[in-house]
């Protein structure tokens, strides 16, 4: 049974500090196997997290509806709040840049009410830490599949990305049939469409993923541990190396739950993401056409998306006549694997 890897990233900062090969092996072994690492983290400091998971997430959600609509959902990739069944969920863009946490800030709290200043600085802090823990997961996976480092601190989600945060709220599920002994999904099964995701769970479980041998793995919610996974962009861009991480919520204990995740997505919606070019060759054949990711969120979610469930990668750019797909089947690919559409 081969297991998800939990790697202590606490103190590493770049390639050569001390430790760093040995966290590289083993975050790598996982992602490649399960499009998922567990990471222990450590910050931000104690009372931050507690401040945002036992303050600024509860004072979010308990706004009215119509207050939390002001986040307002466009079409994907641009969705706000939205609320599904027992998950509602808060979407912050750019959410490394203090003025957007502002902007969030002022939007549902437009007068003095609210601790705007704990939101910012909580908010803020998470981010940089699920940043940090992003930035070497991408960077381990890619400089083990043997990029060189000019083009790893290049790729897509190192250098230009929109980092958004999410925060999300499950309402509990009163009573003893919180649970039927496994089936009640808080959400369904899904791929996240971004390159990574990172997620921050606080006291109560939830977060289940699929590993490679077909087992459901619920990952405890430490407070000093993150699950980082790999999203389906990850996927396109490493020619299928890293597989994307089907996931889900299950809550036996029917508590309410908050999360925090930050997701690395292109910086621009008119971006294409297309696998690394040193990652295509005669033994590693191209899987994927370029995609445009904005027009990929939008089928992902539209109903003929939705009706073919978690293959929408494969239908939307999957190479389907892989005999001869050895080259780059014609399309141009720009160096870094992405390029702007224009
Ligand atoms: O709540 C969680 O642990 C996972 C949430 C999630 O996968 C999502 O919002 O995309
Ligand atoms: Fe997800």
């Amino acid at each position: 049974m081969e297991e998800l890897g939990r790697v202590d990233l606490r103190g590493l900062q770049d390639p050569g500090s001390p430790g760093w090969e040995e966290a590289r092996a083993a975050v790598a072994a996982s992602m490649l196997a399960h499009g998922c690492v567990l990471v222990v983290a450590g910050v931000p400091a104690p009372e931050l997290r507690d401040a945002l998971f036992g303050r600024v997430l509860p004072d979010l959600f308990v706004l009215p509806r119509d207050v939390k609509l002001r986040n307002a959902p466009g079409p994907p990739p641009n969705t706000g709040y939205f609320c599904h069944g027992v998950q509602e969920s808060a979407r912050i863009n750019h959410a490394d840049d203090a003025d957007s946490l502002r902007a969030f800030a002022d939007l549902l709290w437009p007068d003095a009410a609210g601790d705007k200043p704990l939101f910012c600085e909580a908010v803020a802090a998470a981010e940089r830490e699920m940043q940090r823990l992003d930035g070497l997961v991408v960077r381990m996976v890619l400089e083990s599949l043997g990029l060189p480092a000019e083009r790893v601190v290049a790729a897509p989600p190192l250098a230009d990305a929109n980092r958004i945060v999410r925060l999300s709220h499950y309402a509990a599920r009163p009573g003893p049939a919180a649970d039927d002994g496994g089936g009640v999904l808080s959400m369904a099964a899904h791929y996240d469409y971004s390159f990574i995701t990172v997620l921050m769970q606080h006291d109560v479980e939830g977060l289940e993923v699929l590993a490679r041998d077909g087992r459901w793995v619920a990952v405890p919610p430490e407070r000093d541990t993150c699950a980082v996974i790999a999203g389906e962009l990850l996927t396109v861009m490493t020619n299928g190396r890293v597989p994307a991480c089907l996931h889900r919520v299950r809550t036996p204990s029917g508590r309410e739950r908050f999360l925090a995740l930050m997701s690395t997505l292109p910086a621009g919606t008119s971006v294409v993401v297309g696998p690394l070019n040193e990652l295509v060759d005669g033994a590693h054949p191209r899987l994927y056409r370029p995609v445009d990711y904005a027009a990929y969120a939008r089928f992902k979610y539209s109903d003929d998306g939705r009706e073919l469930g978690n293959r929408t990668l494969e239908a939307f750019c999957g190479v389907v006549n892989k005999e001869g797909a050895g080259d780059n089947d014609g399309v141009e690919v720009e160096q870094q694997g992405i390029v702007a559409a224009g």
